[in-house]
């Protein structure tokens, strides 16, 4: 059914509700939705940006960023360890989610990453279940023209690779002068080319896939590739711009509490849905499933105390655990002959790229970000350096029970070549950052430099019991010492690739950190790295699937614990972060949570 009304919704018999319609909402919601015997609801509180050229056109992704249309547009708290700085949180406002706004990177994390996520109490987790979930919802459009995929080392193991699912990934049909000159840079610097990094291993250097459907060169996220084929169902019903504020439960027999609906607000008018038969979902995503859970009564007791929310489930880690792939950047100037993003800041250029789109062809049908590599930290730093940051790895916060199991997990990667600590990410341009401005007639070229397993947890929270409000969102980056310690040496040894043959012949003298920072030793640079802090926007954990003792909120059902039917469907069920960007992995998680939900019917 296309998009519904409000009475619509309230006189529908529901089945099951599901609440937001992002990343994982809408494909839980197409999955449930294809028993044509069940009547599924989707409660999403932006709109549908199914036209809106910022989210189709690959190229103009990053102008969807900050336009409150698309973007939730958080900031967090100031943090007390980076300087006391509000860092940018932004998350996907409407249909598809985070997936309207994303970068279009699609990676995959080391099979020790999935492992992991078994092993801290989630049998059914690990690497098999998740590439079986993964190549469910997706299918590879290999590279066809042999010149291309021979000169970026393209050759993805179809083994590792769905081909039958609905989200497309594909490469780029236009890449960067330097692309090659970075990839054999890297390999100089001990970080090889890696053929095909879906395969367990992802160490290397990779030229990276993207979620771009290469028929029409559009996005493919989970609003074209999960609602929008199956938006004609009549047992599915999707209500826009209606933002979800409490679940309501009552009591079942077995003194678990039943999810039977939910309160929500449009145009400032509020509204309850009553009478779902089955299940509730929450995919409202990391920053915002904790504040419904916190508005429904289930979290810390004293917090919900504090704002008078009555508390029905005592489950203090929700909230807790978040944790934020960690990053700085390096903006260098290159030779101004080499074509790259820098020119689209020609109009005329632009309007030719524009040109160049028809034909599914150039920059605006490639996605920003080209190469990624994986390093671990033997390639960046010595033995020594290791063993001191394995020392580290003890517990400086006391908020979760289980952050010593997942230390023990961390301890041992920093010493494993196939484990990478960090992710450089290659941009052909200048940084999009407001810490510095490109200047007419240059060309930069940048890196993003993240941490791949940070070791500080961070909270997000209720700010009060206003459900309109912004939530608490506090990453607490570098709260544990070692973070900014691995940012700073990930940050020296990035720089090392403008120094290294063959982009060092292209390179024209560093911009961000400056030539008076990077000379000016350690000291320097860590009050750089402290000032240019922020997440990779891969943010989870603050619903994490892990046993209660150890500050859990759902079961490795995905149902969120004292309840009988309320399950959490997003990337804040993730414990423990991945050595990849987090697309594939939310794909994953739903899809399995459909499953989940059609065997218990
Ligand atoms: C700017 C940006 C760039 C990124 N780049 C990449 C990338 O290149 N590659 C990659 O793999 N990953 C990337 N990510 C990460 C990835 O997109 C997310 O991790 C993933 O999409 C999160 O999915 P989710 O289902 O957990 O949450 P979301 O997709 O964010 O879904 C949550 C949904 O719930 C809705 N909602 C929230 N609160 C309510 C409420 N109270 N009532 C009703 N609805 C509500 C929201 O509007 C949203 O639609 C990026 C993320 C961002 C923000």
């Amino acid at each position: 059914m296309p998009i519904v009304t409000v009475d619509q919704l309230l006189n529908a018999n529901v089945d099951y509700l599901i609440v937001g319609g992002g990343t994982c909402g809408l494909v839980v919601a197409s999955r449930l939705s294809e028993n044509p015997n069940v009547t599924v609801a989707v409660i999403e509180a932006g709109g549908d940006h199914a036209n809106a050229k910022e989210v189709v056109v690959p190229g103009l992704a990053n102008r969807a960023m900050k336009n409150p249309l698309f973007d939730w547009t958080f900031f967090s708290a100031p943090q007390v360890h980076a300087n006391d700085r509000v860092t940018y949180q932004p998350r996907g406002k409407g249909l598809g989610g985070s997936s309207l706004l994303h970068l279009l990177a699609n990676s995959r994390g080391s099979k020790a990453d999935y492992d992991a996520l078994e092993a801290l109490g989630n049998p059914g987790w690990g690497w098999d279940e998740v590439v079986r979930y993964t190549k469910r919802s997706e299918t590879l459009i290999p590279l066809k023209d042999k010149a291309l995929s021979d000169t970026y080392q393209v050759t993805p193991d179809e083994e590792y690779h769905g081909t039958e699912g609905p989200i497309i990934k594909s490469f780029s049909p236009w890449y960067s002068p330097l692309q090659v000159p970075v990839v054999k840079s890297l390999a100089a610097l001990g970080v090889p080319v890696n053929l095909d990094p879906a395969n367990g291993i992802n160490v290397g250097t990779n030229t990276g896939l993207s979620t771009i459907d290469p028929s029409g060169a559009t996005r493919s996220y989970s609003a074209s590739a999960y609602y929008q084929p199956n938006a004609s169902r009549p047992n599915l019903l999707v209500l826009t711009n209606a933002l979800v504020s409490k679940i309501a439960f009552s009591q079942d027999q077995n003194s678990l509490h039943r999810a039977v609906g939910a309160d929500f607000i449009v145009d400032g008018k509020a509204f309850e849905l009553r009478g779902v038969r089955k299940e509730v979902v929450i995919s409202a995503g990391t920053f915002q499933t904790p504040p419904i859970l916190e508005l429904s009564g289930i979290g810390n007791p004293a917090l919900l105390e504090k704002h008078n929310v009555p508390v029905l489930v005592d489950l203090p880690g929700v909230g807790e655990n978040l944790q934020d792939h960690t990053v700085t950047f390096v903006i260098a100037e290159v030779d101004s002959t080499l074509e790259g993003l820098d020119n689209l800041r020609d109009p005329k250029y632009l309007e030719a790229q524009m040109e160049l789109y028809k034909e599914q062809k150039g920059m605006m049908s490639s996605m920003a970000c080209q190469s990624f590599a994986y390093v671990p930290a033997s390639t960046v730093v010595d033995a020594a350096t290791i063993r001191r940051w394995q020392e580290g790895t003890v517990q400086t916060q006391s908020a979760l029970p289980s952050l010593e199991k997942q230390y023990a997990t961390l301890r041992p990667w920093l010493a494993d070549s196939n484990e990478a600590q960090f992710e450089l990410l290659a941009l052909p341009g200048h940084f999009f950052t407001p810490m510095s401005t490109a200047e007419p007639g240059k060309k930069y070229f940048s890196f993003v430099v993240s941490l791949m397993h940070p070791l500080s947890r961070g909270s997000v929270h209720i700010a009060s019991a206003d459900p309109a409000e912004a939530p608490a969102i506090d990453p607490n980056y570098f709260a544990h010492p070692t973070d900014l310690d691995m940012l700073v040496e990930g940050l020296k040894f990035t720089l090392k690739v403008f120094d290294t043959e063959p982009v060092k012949s292209a390179a024209r003298g560093p911009v961000m950190p400056s030539a008076a920072v990077f000379s000016a030793g350690d000291a320097a640079l860590r009050e750089y790295v402290k000032e240019t802090v922020g997440g990779e926007f891969h943010p989870l954990g603050t619903a994490s699937m892990l046993p209660r003792a150890d500050g859990g909120v759902v079961d490795p059902d995905l149902k969120v614990y004292g309840t009988s039917n309320l399950r959490v469907i997003d990337c804040s069920v993730l414990p423990l972060e991945i050595s990849a960007h987090l697309q594939s992995v939310a794909y994953a998680i739903a899809e399995k949570g459909a499953d989940i939900i059609k065997a218990a019917a």
